[in-house]
């Protein structure tokens, strides 16, 4: 038996595949229609939509015998997504890859397999799409292209939910991509022993941008705004617009000082964005802090309401302050 190979772009394919979430919904209905479609059409008695994780692979979907996760150094899968092209074994015990391979010796004794990879825009394959025969089959060229079209099908789906996942407007994630994402990164801490900090910002008088300048003028400070924030951030941190003028970013790593001085960053970076541009406004934003030890609790919709009601403090106590100073 030979081990699949790691794609080169590994950690950005891992990356996308947790961002969009669809590991925490298996079995995803919108996938089981292409699943069924193609279970039909071949005639096999299974044909599924795998995604192929750091250890295991599992099935987004399943037409016909449903099996948990599988390990990644045996799932067939985790050779497709290397393969240019479908992946395809008539005979599994002809095949020097597969001859020993437990689900091959074994229940259920997979025969035959083919396998299309599944690319998700940015050039991450997830996963596949396979079909599974318990005999040997052959496989014509004709069935080769009906397999991509189907895959590319599936493509379509995927790059819905990741279209789903990112805001248009400043290309951060947008609110359900960041909880998708984050638990990941929170266990990442957790299992390296790191602390991690959530900061959830609010720009102020941000309505007043809109009503004086126009929205488009409002969505010109968003974007300035998300791009500051990104500047700011190490690559591995994680950024999200929550909606209208709320952003988060949650720091890996990060302990309570150091996020401190992320936060002073983004006030001189934004300080000199505003007086770079001169439009007649200043960006300005009030900020939620909140720390969560190695051992913390990692419930992200708990954290995301401690930094919210942190961040609603700060900015109630910052507009007492402007009223007593008559500003
Ligand atoms: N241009 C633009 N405006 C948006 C967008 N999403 C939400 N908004 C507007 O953002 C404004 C947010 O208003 P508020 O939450 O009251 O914010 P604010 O004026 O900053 O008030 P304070 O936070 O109390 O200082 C609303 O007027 C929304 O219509 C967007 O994508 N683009």
């Amino acid at each position: 038996m030979l081990a699949p190979q790691t794609p080169t772009n590994e950690a950005q394919r891992i990356h996308v595949l947790h961002s969009l979430g669809l590991l925490d919904a298996l079995p995803d209905e919108r996938f089981d229609r292409l699943t069924r479609l193609a279970k039909r059409l071949f005639g096999v008695p299974v044909a599924k939509v795998t995604l192929v994780d750091d250890e295991a692979v599992f099935a987004l979907s399943c037409a016909g015998q449903a099996s948990g996760p599988v390990p990644r150094a045996l799932s067939f899968c985790a050779h497709a997504i290397v393969n240019d092209g479908v992946l395809l074994v008539p005979e599994t015990r002809n095949d020097p890859r597969f001859h020993d391979n437990p689900y091959v010796t074994q229940a259920p004794f997979i025969r035959f397999y083919a396998g299309c990879p599944l690319e998700v825009p940015g050039g991450a394959r997830l996963g596949s799409l396979c079909l599974i025969d318990f005999e040997p089959r052959q496989f014509s060229a004709e069935d080769v292209s009906l397999l991509r079209d189907l895959a590319a099908m599936v493509e379509q789906e995927m790059a819905a939910v990741q279209m789903a996942t990112v805001d248009e407007l400043t290309t951060l994630l947008n609110r359900r991509g960041f909880e998708a994402a984050a638990p990941q990164a929170l266990q990442l801490c957790a299992r390296m022993d790191k602390p991690a900090s959530l900061l959830f910002f609010d720009l102020n008088r941000f309505k007043q941008i809109n009503d004086n300048f126009g929205h488009a003028e409002g969505d010109r400070a968003l974007k300035v705004f998300a791009e500051t924030l990104r500047k700011v951030l190490r690559s591995s941190d994680l950024p999200g617009r929550m909606g209208g003028d709320e952003f988060v970013a949650l720091l890996i790593n990060s302990s309570r000082d150091e996020t401190a001085l992320v936060v002073n960053r983004l006030r001189t970076a934004i300080n000199e964005r505003n007086e770079a541009d001169r439009r007649g406004y200043e960006i300005c934003f009030s900020v939620g802090q909140v720390e969560l030890p190695p051992d913390g609790d990692a419930d992200i919709a708990r954290l995301l309401a401690h930094g919210d009601a942190d961040m609603y403090k700060n900015k109630h106590a910052m507009k007492n302050n402007s009223h007593q100073e008559g500003t």
